[in-house]
């Protein structure tokens, strides 16, 4: 023990056995739902996740996955992969960086810290450019957190404000996208009723612009790149909500994949590349899907794609979205500080990890499992592997994603008897999920448990244990419900369809031959959530042998 009294040697369990390799698997999007059509996973053959509902009752239960359980403002926020990482990988429950900047907004903290005194030196003479996606959808942005920051900044001297959006339609309706663009509009005419210069410059679907994951493709962030540094777009309009409308009326078009826009003067000038000397804030506070624009406006070292000039700016985050990297170097709030996560307790235990998904999930696994902390703790313990994604089509044109891959990576694992640890995320259900496509996410479902059934029968073979759960709740319910649960229709009588994340509870399971025998979930804790799932690295909180 230091002498902080703090040490990360774990006592061993008085009942339960050491040295059983474990198994955790992650079903990314996978909650439990009224079975009816909307459910892709009751509709879906998933004979393994059915018998651990049914074949064990004691060693399945369900616990919460969003809300305050797992650090979020209000009971009304759904769940999210990094949220739904961050609780499973560290078994506590920290205030999520949606919160953090509500709090730092509320109080005026925001604006008193070093990020924000870096981007106010450029507010006399340069433009402050906000990037950020725009919805109410509380997973890596919140339209309301843009407002106040746009009033805020400019109460404090920033007098030339360009918005860079990018349209949502996952997190929230498809569609709805006008209706933000809308209100922004009205507080962006309220500001330059008072004087300020402030308009919307660019814009883009979340999924065609800006937003990629661990560097899946750089193209997505090239094309916003073009469009908000450079001014250069495929399409170019008058006006924010006429460039939204008008994309949409393309067939097939949704508010997730709009392509690129600019917004141009009478002259056909764009209205807001970003130059030397102005200021920008990329408003996500997720991580994830900002770090890469995070490097390409930050790395002076950059080739990724070409950005034509490398910009003297003024950058700060609204979050710093990666501690290990520490990117961006300046950031408005200060992200959680979660400490002490399994993984770390496991190589100073010396217990072997390997980690794997494919590309779109993978820092997951990885990142989020560790508290958004890049890289590993110890690289001769541990093994992380990274499946190669489909990039450039949509989740639903090839359901099963790497779903057979990834289980025959954690088979090989498991079997090779190397790592005592073996954790992977499978994305189907939520990646096929967000796309919205019904038929399509229930053969996402399929693919997930049989990748399932092959790390069980893996563990049975080694005489392991298991864990089996979800980050959050997506595909067990595809459509938007009324109070009563009943299907909405929207104005030509067609159901809407949900793209989102629920609120629904996820599974968990737990079971394996190397499960000592009277291990059972309490029943005493009813309102549990995805935190207390942490099992291995030290007594879990839900399990308990009964001798
Ligand atoms: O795709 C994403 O970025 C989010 C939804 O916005 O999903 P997840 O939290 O499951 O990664
Ligand atoms: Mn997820
Ligand atoms: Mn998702």
């Amino acid at each position: 023990m230091g002498s902080s009294g703090f040490s990360w040697k774990l006592n061993d369990h008085p009942n339960l056995p050491k040295g059983k390799i474990i198994s955790m698997v992650v079903l990314d999007g996978w909650g439990e739902a009224n079975p009816d059509q909307y459910n892709c996973i009751h509709v879906a053959q998933t004979p393994t996740m059915d018998s651990l509902k049914h074949g064990a009752p004691d060693k399945w239960r369900l616990v919460k996955a969003h809300g305050t359980a797992v650090g979020l403002p209000t009971e009304d926020d759904m769940g999210n992969s990094e949220v739904g990482h961050n609780a499973l990988g560290a078994g506590r429950i920290f205030a999520q960086g949606a919160k953090l900047v509500d709090l730092a907004l509320a109080s005026g903290k925001i604006y008193e810290g070093e990020g924000f005194a870096h981007i106010k030196d450029s507010f006399a003479t340069g433009t402050l450019h906000l990037i950020g996606l725009l919805s109410d959808g509380g997973v890596h942005s919140r339209l309301d957190q843009l407002q106040l920051l746009l009033k805020g900044a400019s109460e404090r001297g920033a007098k030339r404000i360009r918005v860079h959006i990018l349209t949502d339609g996952r997190d929230v309706l498809d569609g709805s996208s006008v209706g933000f663009v809308e209100t922004l509009e009205t507080d962006l005419a309220k500001l330059r009723e008072n004087g300020v210069d402030a308009q919307i410059a660019s814009g883009g679907g979340r999924m065609q612009v800006t937003m990629d994951r661990y560097e899946n493709d750089w193209d997505v962030v090239k094309r916003g790149w073009d469009a908000q540094v450079l001014g250069e777009a495929p399409h170019k309009f008058k006006s924010a909500v006429e460039a939204v409308k008008k994309l949409r009326e393309a067939p097939k078009a949704n508010d997730q994949y709009l392509p690129p826009f600019v917004i141009v003067d009478d002259s056909g000038k764009a209205v807001g590349p970003i130059v030397d000397g102005d200021a920008v804030v990329t408003c996500n506070f997720r991580a994830d899907r900002m770090v890469m624009l995070a490097k390409a406006l930050e790395y002076e070292d950059f080739d990724k794609f070409d950005r034509v000039r490398f910009l003297k700016i003024r950058y700060a985050g609204m979050l710093q979205y990666d501690g290990e990297l520490k990117l961006p170097s300046r950031y408005l709030v200060s992200p959680p500080e979660i400490d002490r996560t399994s993984g770390e307790y496991l190589v100073h235990n010396g217990v072997r990890t390997f980690a794997c998904s494919e590309t779109v999930k993978f820092g997951h696994v990885t990142f989020f499992w560790n508290g958004n902390r890049s890289g590993y703790f110890k690289p001769e313990m541990e093994e992380y592997v990274e499946i190669p994604s489909d990039s450039g089509i949509t989740f639903n044109v090839l359901p099963k994603m790497k779903a057979l891959e990834i289980a025959e990576k954690a088979r090989d694992a498991i079997l090779s008897r190397k790592f005592h640890q073996v954790r992977v995320n499978l994305p189907n259900s939520d990646m096929v999920g967000h796309t919205g496509d019904i038929e399509a996410t229930i053969v996402a479902c399929k693919a997930a448990d049989e990748a399932v059934k092959m790390i069980l029968d893996a563990i049975e073979q080694v005489g392991g244990i298991y864990v089996v759960t979800a980050d959050h709740g997506n595909a067990e319910d595809m459509v938007k419900r009324n109070k009563k649960g009943e299907p909405l229709l929207d104005k030509s009588g067609n159901i809407q369809i949900l793209t989102s994340h629920t609120l629904q509870p996820v599974p968990i399971a737990i079971g394996g031959p190397g499960l000592a025998p009277g291990v059972r979930f309490r029943k005493d804790i009813p309102g549990g959530g995805t935190c207390q799932r942490r099992c291995y690295c030290d007594e879990p909180t839900w399990i308990r042998g009964t001798q």
